[in-house]
């Protein structure tokens, strides 16, 4: 018989299951402890009950471990310099969506060479994050292939859905589940509606087709996560950290009777991805804060090493340290200038403020 299905698959290449992974790196005592506290953190701000606001900062994406650890060790004492008033989460991305093509992340192809190791890729993406918590820095990913965080879910303590899946069934029912606080961006073309509504729909208990821990095929029944809020990134060729975009975003949450929780990601379409611009972004929003707003609980940077992007060369001998290879960055100084200057403007303000 003619056959009829599987006409456009090269291969299955066996994956070891979750639970193999995590045997060959469990996690933990002092992980266990960043992940817990970690969270307890952005769920009290999220409450409301922790006048801090929590900042998602650092590489567009994790290329070199090395490099990331690096990075994570400047980042620890930079949290640990301002957790009177901020929250420091280390943004760890493994997984880019991509607008067509390109390089798909750490665990994709771990190589940056097309073997795509997915396998290997998996390994050293959750050895990475436990060694971030090690640190004693907690972790904030994206979440795009619904099985992954099978994988390194424990180790996080933050997630993100990005602008191109918040409307994504399969992305909603995932984020039900999940153990962290989930931030949904709003869409690239500026939308903010179906990042609310899948606040909504991960809010609630969901039934849907999965893998457990053993790798076998399986019904999820999840509780519904009740820490979703929004993440306004700026699209369709405008920013939304404005006050006048902040006041419609609270309004849809008002509108969807949902607690007006927002965070700025300065990034992205909020600075038309010149990485220059994020400053500006952060100062603009911080004094929003200071004169009273009341709804923006945190804030994300892209940031790395070394300011910029470079594309990924054929001989990877000739990879820039530190630099990113998808999303251009603010370096370092800029990063440590940032953040002290918002901690400056809030020390005060933050204790002050009425979220009710
Ligand atoms: O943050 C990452 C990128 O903005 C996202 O992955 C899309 O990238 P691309 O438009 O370069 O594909
Ligand atoms: C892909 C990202 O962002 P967005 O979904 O907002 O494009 C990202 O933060 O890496």
């Amino acid at each position: 018989m003619q056959k009829t299905e599987d006409l456009n698959i090269a291969a299955f290449d066996l994956m070891p299951s979750p639970d193999e992974v995590k045997a060959r790196i469990p996690i933990t005592e002092e992980a266990v402890r960043t992940v817990v506290e970690g969270r307890r953190a952005i769920e009290a701000i999220l409450d409301g009950r922790d006048p801090r606001m929590f900042g998602v900062i650092g590489p567009c994406s994790i290329h070199d471990a090395a490099a990331g650890l690096d990075y994570a060790r400047r980042l620890r004492l930079l949290a640990e310099e301002v957790k009177d008033t901020l929250v420091l989460v280390m943004r760890v991305y493994f997984e880019k969506p991509r607008t067509s093509v390109g390089w798909k992340g750490f665990i994709n192809d771990p190589y940056m060479d097309d073997s795509f190791r997915v396998d290997e890729g998996m390994e050293r993406a959750r050895r990475f994050l436990l060694q971030v918590n090690e640190l004693g820095l907690p972790a904030g990913t994206e979440a795009l292939d619904p099985h992954a965080p099978q994988y390194y879910g424990d180790l996080v303590s933050w997630t993100a859905i990005g602008a191109r899946t918040s409307e994504s069934q399969t992305h909603r029912e995932m984020s039900s589940g999940l153990s962290t606080p989930v931030g949904f961006k709003n869409g690239t073309d500026g939308d903010v509606d179906a990042a609310v509504n899948a606040i909504l729909s991960a809010g609630r208990p969901h039934s849907f087709l999965g893998v457990n821990g053993q790798g076998r095929s399986a019904i999820i029944r999840t509780r519904g996560n009740r820490y979703g809020h929004l993440v306004l990134r700026g699209g369709g060729g405008r920013p939304n950290f404005d006050t006048v975009s902040i006041s419609l975003a609270e309004q849809a949450l008002t509108r969807a009777k949902l607690p007006l929780n927002l965070v700025v990601d300065c990034s992205h379409a909020n600075s038309w991805k010149k990485p220059d611009l994020q400053p500006l972004v952060l100062r603009d929003v911080v004094h929003q804060v200071r004169e009273g707003n009341r709804s923006v609980v945190g804030f994300m940077v892209e940031s790395f090493i070394e300011a910029g992007s470079q594309p990924i060369p054929e001989d990877l001998s000739k990879l820039r340290y530190g630099c990113s290879v998808t999303d251009a960055c603010v370096g370092w100084d800029t990063t440590v200038e940032m953040v002290r200057q918002a901690r400056e403007v809030l020390k005060d303000v933050l204790p002050r403020r009425d979220r009710g």
